[in-house]
């Protein structure tokens, strides 16, 4: 069963009509400016479509990880404003999520307006296992679509819900997940888009297959490493979890990033990698830093004695060795097929970023299918002064491409597949709702 798309919504006509849209705008920032915009670029052709066909678009996104409070350090504000530098429309922005002010905000969309809501993870309900706490927030989140404030509206005015936000289709959650239960759902352009790219290294790659995974998410990535093993011909391991990595074969790490309980399912990794199959390349040397800083004293050494050098075992590793940089560009050349997630080392700071650049410049050199997914990864190439048009693709979701290429379902997804086979009464759920929130 496949979704139906934003073309079906389209052509069913949205004048007039509140469409809540899921965006992925979790964009980095820096001293409260949007410091790459990849996401929102990504995430306008849905939302300026809609709202050229005369929606009410309300936007949902997430920004960071809150603690499912307000926390004004994640306030989406940077991202509301850089949208509307980037369509020269007006862009408004609730202070909450399904609050006063969006529910004001909403009610007084005109056609054609957008409307940003604040974080959904300023609610903690948006995140919560407790599924009937995060059905309490999609339901409100559906009553946004029930009134158009206009008093001749009656009955409540059909809303519908569009997916567009690839990097979190792997999260359940409410703003992901639960609202597609209450009103009509469609799959937006980005994400056919990325399922339709990503597809193509799910079924028969070109071989040499090569994995190369970084980042700092330690734990998600290494439970991926899994299924990856039975699909890639070699995995290239740098940034934080190559520590987990060398612990696990008995090296010191200082303080670098450790997953201390990860050590057990990386020991059998190795041993899996050891007894065939895939192969797992590890770095030999590390760059070690005194402090996590820019302008922090650093040195290369071998990962057999990473604790050996000026600042012993309070030393943390920040980015892969010149050798290792050597090696994994060899790999990556001769590969037929990449796909990259994760920056190598901390590559917001210049001193570190060598890992990461030539990462990013042997998959240009490739002449091969190459895929480079994830935020921070797609941020790290545009910083590096790579271009997009350099790579096959640059998918804006990390965890979520690397969930898709596991073949482990996508809740997102799953969630709109359902919402087309009518799963329980969804438009009447999302009526019902909107009275509930009204
Ligand atoms: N050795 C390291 N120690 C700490 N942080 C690291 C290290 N290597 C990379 N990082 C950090 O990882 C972050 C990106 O990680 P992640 O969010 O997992 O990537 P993506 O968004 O591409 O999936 C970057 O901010 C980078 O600074
Ligand atoms: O940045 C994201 O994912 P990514 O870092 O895996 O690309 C998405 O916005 C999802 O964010 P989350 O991993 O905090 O759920």
């Amino acid at each position: 069963m496949t979704a139906k798309t934003l073309d079906d919504l389209l052509e069913a006509g949205v004048a007039g009509r509140h469409v809540l849209v899921r965006s992925d705008l979790n964009v980095p920032l820096e001293d409260g400016v949007v410091a790459d915009d990849g996401r929102i670029r990504a995430s306008l052709p849905v939302i300026t479509a809609l709202a050229d066909a005369g929606a009410r678009v309300v936007v949902m996104a997430h920004l960071g990880r809150p603690k499912g409070t307000a926390d004004p350090a994640y306030s989406l504000r940077p991202a509301a404003e850089r949208m509307a530098e980037l369509t020269g429309r007006k862009v408004r922005l609730a202070t909450d999520v399904t609050g006063a002010s969006a529910r004001e905000e909403s009610a007084n969309l005109p056609d054609g307006g957008i409307l940003l809501l604040e974080n959904v993870r300023f609610d903690p309900r948006e995140t919560s296992k407790d599924e009937a706490e995060r059905a309490a927030l999609a339901a409100e989140m559906a009553a946004l679509t029930g009134d158009s404030g206009s008093s001749e509206s009656a009955p409540a005015t059909q809303g519908a819900y569009v997916d567009d936000a690839f990097g979190a289709v792997h999260r359940r959650h409410a703003s992901v997940y639960d609202i597609a239960g209450l009103l009509p759902s469609y799959q937006g352009g980005l994400v056919s888009r990325e399922l339709d790219v990503l597809s193509r290294l799910t079924g028969e790659p070109d071989r040499p297959y090569v994995v190369v995974l970084g980042g700092s998410k330690v734990s998600d990535k290494l439970a991926v490493i899994d299924n990856l093993m039975d699909r890639a011909d070699t995995l290239l391991i740098g940034g934080g979890m190559l520590f987990t990595f060398l612990k696990a074969q008995g090296h010191e790490v200082g303080a670098s990033l450790l997953e201390e309980d990860q050590i057990p399912v990386v020991t059998e990794y190795l041993k899996r990698a050891e007894e065939g199959g895939c192969r797992i390349v590890l770095p030999t040397d590390i760059v070690m830093a005194s402090a996590f800083a820019a302008d922090a004293e650093h040195e290369v050494l071998p990962v057999e004695s990473l604790t050996s050098g000026a600042h012993g075992a309070s030393a943390l590793g920040l980015d892969i060795g010149p050798e290792t940089r050597v090696a994994f560009g060899e790999e990556i050349r001769r590969a037929e097929t990449v796909f990259w997630n994760g920056p190598m080392g901390v590559f917001e700071f210049e001193a570190f970023a060598h890992g990461t650049r030539t990462v990013a410049q042997s998959l240009t050199e490739s002449t091969g299918l190459t895929v480079v997914g994830g935020g921070d990864s797609a941020a790290a190439v545009r910083a590096l002064g790579f271009d997009d048009g350099q790579f096959g693709h640059i998918s804006t979701g990390g965890g979520a491409s690397l969930e898709y290429l596991e073949g482990k379902p996508l809740p997102g997804i799953d969630a709109l597949e359902r919402s087309t086979t009518g799963h329980g009464t969804a438009q009447d759920a999302g009526h019902d709702a909107a009275q509930a929130g009204a």
